[in-house]
């Protein structure tokens, strides 16, 4: 997969304020952050997979950071650490940087300065707290206004959904954009936000499924100084970053019950009040949400509230899965191979053999655009040449067992007949399903930033049954 993985970090520290505030800046640097209470729990994770940094408190409870230090230094493991100890104590600053370690940092824990040690550990330059060093949003970043150029198709499908963008851009109604993972949504986001008098304004998207439940208030509200332990300044949320602006809530549908009900009073109220702030603060913020999720189902089965589905689903769009509009297939591959070509500085840009888009048009795309996308992506890169031919694709031939064949002159929306004829029957279900299993677990580990435990809790997995089903598959996880 082509998303840059995080470099990934273990935090050590037995109280959990202080953990969560550790996880909470190194997340908010884009990193991807696992934690642990105690040396044995620590040493678990550091022999299951490799960390790029480890930030652990000097005491724990059962025994001291110095002692995985050691540890890790008798593997002959290259992990940098970073010991957090007491006020005052120099022997123990001392004794780390002997025993290897990278850094020392002194309690209570300067956060400015927590960043820079770890930023420069990892030979980075620290984000200065900035909210643009996100990933979830740096990723999509867009030129302002271009999101509905960006948006390439005819389809009839297409059209409506360009028509609805129009007509609530100008309204503060709440918008549900519902599709699949991968067809447009937040492209569908940012086009109302730009095509709205807010546009001049901020747009912050938030994946709501990636963020640890923990840290969801912290994160939507925001907190004050000393809000809990170590809080040693003020962080805005969300919703203030988004004032005046737009906020895209996307996998809506993720969030936890409990958290549910405060977004629903924000929305409410128009107002928010950050952790330890004594006042609510007004906070004027358009709300456009996103699910693949059948939210109404969910609202049945009680994991969605329904006051705040009402709420969020004044107006819905639906974006429907790309085999559902196979004649937006050609222009959208012409436009994401010029973009490809742009970036690389080639030109003209490559295209596609007749054979290999007709082989495109028979292929289920369970990914849907951001599929394609990758797929092209690497087609470019095999190719080497102007055209990419059908074998530089490498869609897996199982799912194409059947040779059911979709001329591409026919491929007009119609949903009855793609769920009959285009995902043929396979000749190997064991082989097929592993594939789709594979596609399905890659793409929540880039989503989630490869982080496992985030990616598996999206997909109703845990950490274990994670790694259970990445090693089965051959999937590594980035770097280890
Ligand atoms: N109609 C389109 N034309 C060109 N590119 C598109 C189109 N729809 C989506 N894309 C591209 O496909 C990729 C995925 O789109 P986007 O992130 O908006 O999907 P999403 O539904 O929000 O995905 P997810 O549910 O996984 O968050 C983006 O790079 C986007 O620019």
């Amino acid at each position: 997969m082509s998303a840059p993985t995080p470099p990934r970090l273990l935090v050590v520290d037995d109280e959990p304020d202080l953990r969560t505030l550790y996880e909470l800046t190194l997340l908010r640097e884009g990193y991807d952050v696992e934690s642990a209470e105690t040396v044995e729990e620590a040493w678990a994770a550091l022999q299951s997979r490799r960390f790029q940094l480890l930030i652990t408190d000097m005491r724990l409870p059962d025994g001291t950071g110095l002692d995985l230090l050691r540890r890790l230094e008798d593997a002959g493991r290259g992990e940098k650490g970073i010991v957090i100890t007491a006020y005052g104590s120099a022997e123990n600053a001392v004794e780390a940087l002997k025993a290897g370690a990278y850094d020392y940092l002194t309690k209570p824990v300067d956060l400015r300065q927590f960043r820079a040690v770890v930023a420069s550990a990892l030979g980075r330059t620290p984000s200065d707290g900035a909210r643009a060093a996100r990933p979830a949003e740096a990723r999509h970043a867009l030129p302002p206004r271009r999101a509905l150029d960006r948006m390439v198709g005819d389809s009839v499908a297409l059209q409506q959904v360009r028509s609805l963008v129009g007509k609530v851009a100008r309204s503060m109604a709440p918008v549900l954009v519902h599709g699949e993972s991968g067809t447009g949504k937040e492209l569908v986001a940012r086009a109302i936000h730009e095509l709205s008098p807010r546009h001049a304004m901020p747009f912050v998207a938030v994946n709501c499924g990636a963020i640890p439940e923990t840290l969801l208030e912290a994160e939507f509200f925001g907190y004050r100084r000393g809000a809990f332990t170590g809080a040693v300044e003020d962080r805005e949320g969300f919703f203030q970053a988004a004032q005046g602006g737009t906020l895209f809530l996307d996998e809506i549908g993720d969030l936890p019950l409990a958290m549910q009900s405060k977004l629903l009073r924000a929305v409410q109220e128009r107002a928010v009040r950050p952790l330890g702030a004594p006042a609510e603060l007004a906070v004027n913020v358009r709300i456009v949400s996103a699910t693949h999720k059948d939210l109404a189902a969910e609202v049945h089965a009680g994991r969605f509230r329904q006051d705040l589905f009402y709420r969020l689903n004044v107006i819905e769009i639906v974006v429907p899965p790309l085999r559902e509009r196979l004649g937006d297939l050609p222009a959208i591959a012409a436009a994401v191979l010029e973009r490809i070509a742009g970036d690389a500085g080639v030109s003209p840009p490559p295209v596609l053999s007749a054979e290999a888009l007709a082989h495109l048009s028979r292929y289920a795309f369970p990914g849907n655009v951001r599929e394609l996308e990758n797929l092209l992506h690497r087609a470019v890169t095999l190719a080497g040449g102007s055209v990419v031919e059908c074998r530089d694709l490498g869609l897996p031939e199982v799912a194409f067992a059947d040779s059911a064949h979709l001329d591409l002159e026919m491929a007009v929306p119609d949903p009855g007949r793609a769920a009959a004829t285009e995902v043929p029957l396979p000749s190997d279900l064991a082989a097929y399903l592993d594939q789709v299993e594979r596609e399905i677990l890659e793409r929540a580990l880039e989503r989630h930033r490869y982080n496992r435990t985030a990616a598996g809790a999206s997909l109703g997995l845990s950490l274990r049954q994670m790694r259970y089903r990445m090693a089965r598959l051959g999937i590594g996880s980035g770097d280890d």
